[in-house]
């Protein structure tokens, strides 16, 4: 498939998994429960589907251009001042300049401190790699312990986050990773030395909480990945308030 043609394919995607959630019965909590898993994972499909279709940006560099794109930009990663390593990573990933949601969250998150933020925008312009960059940048590599957490709503999300944290920081090697989700077990009274550490709810909060295994107090950067899904799933919700505090 012709690689240009990623953000037709996308839009073709979106309104068909639109069209499917009409077809859900309404007014009842299964199908309520079921449509917040779906949400989780057709945002993993939609990953997928940019990872798989995009192995050149020109498409992304054409609507950077035109200025009624989500992804118009004027400034460029120079000007954001991010440390030489991270922006070797990210030209490397073929970003040239940073996209509309990038321009104007970016900032706020390489403040120091950083400034909380509530970020929306459509799928595909570029927030999880807004939200990795902050976390790479913000992290001291020379204190082992996590400075930066990332909950997910679910496993593949986490994983899929994962690999754009390493991809990333591939030019960054000091800076350590660690996955918080289900089958990574630990030896209990072990401490986390990796600095940014990525998870799903539950997990994090048995690293938090019982195992003690992460100092909350000592995270610099808690980022809420698919914050709507969080907030409309029950228990992730009541997890994400606990980790948080
Ligand atoms: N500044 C940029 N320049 C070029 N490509 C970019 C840029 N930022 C992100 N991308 C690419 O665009 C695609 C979408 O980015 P990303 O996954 O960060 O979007 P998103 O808003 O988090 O999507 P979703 O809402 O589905 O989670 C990815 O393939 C990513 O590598």
């Amino acid at each position: 498939m012709a690689t240009d043609s990623w953000a037709l394919a996308v839009d073709e995607q979106e309104a068909a998994a639109e069209s499917v959630s009409y077809l859900q019965p309404a007014n009842s909590e299964k199908a309520d429960e079921e449509e917040k898993e779906d949400r989780a994972a057709q945002s993993l499909l939609n990953k997928l589907i940019r990872s798989n279709l995009v192995d050149n940006t020109n498409q992304v560099e054409v609507l950077q251009r035109d200025p009624n794109s989500p992804l118009y930009s004027v400034k460029s990663f120079e000007e954001l001042r991010l440390k030489p390593q991270l922006l070797q990573g990210v030209y490397a990933m073929g970003f040239n300049r940073p996209s509309k949601i990038q321009e104007n969250a970016l900032p706020l998150m390489l403040a120091e401190p950083p400034q909380n933020l509530i970020a929306q925008s459509q799928s595909g312009t570029g927030k999880t790699a807004a939200f990795v960059l902050a976390m790479l940048s913000q992290v001291e590599p020379a204190n082992r312990y996590p400075q930066c957490l990332c909950l997910s709503p679910t496993y593949e999300l986490a994983l899929q986050t994962g690999k754009v944290i390493e991809q990333m920081g591939k030019f960054y090697p000091e800076l350590k990773l660690a996955y918080a989700v289900r089958g990574n077990k630990l030896e209990r009274g072990q401490k986390i030395s990796e600095h940014i550490v990525i998870g799903t709810p539950g997990t994090v909060l048995d690293w938090c909480a019982k195992l003690k295994f992460i100092d909350p107090k000592k995270i610099k950067v808690f980022v809420l990945d698919e914050a709507d899904v969080m907030i409309a799933t029950q228990g992730h919700q009541d997890q994400s308030i606990r980790i948080q505090r």
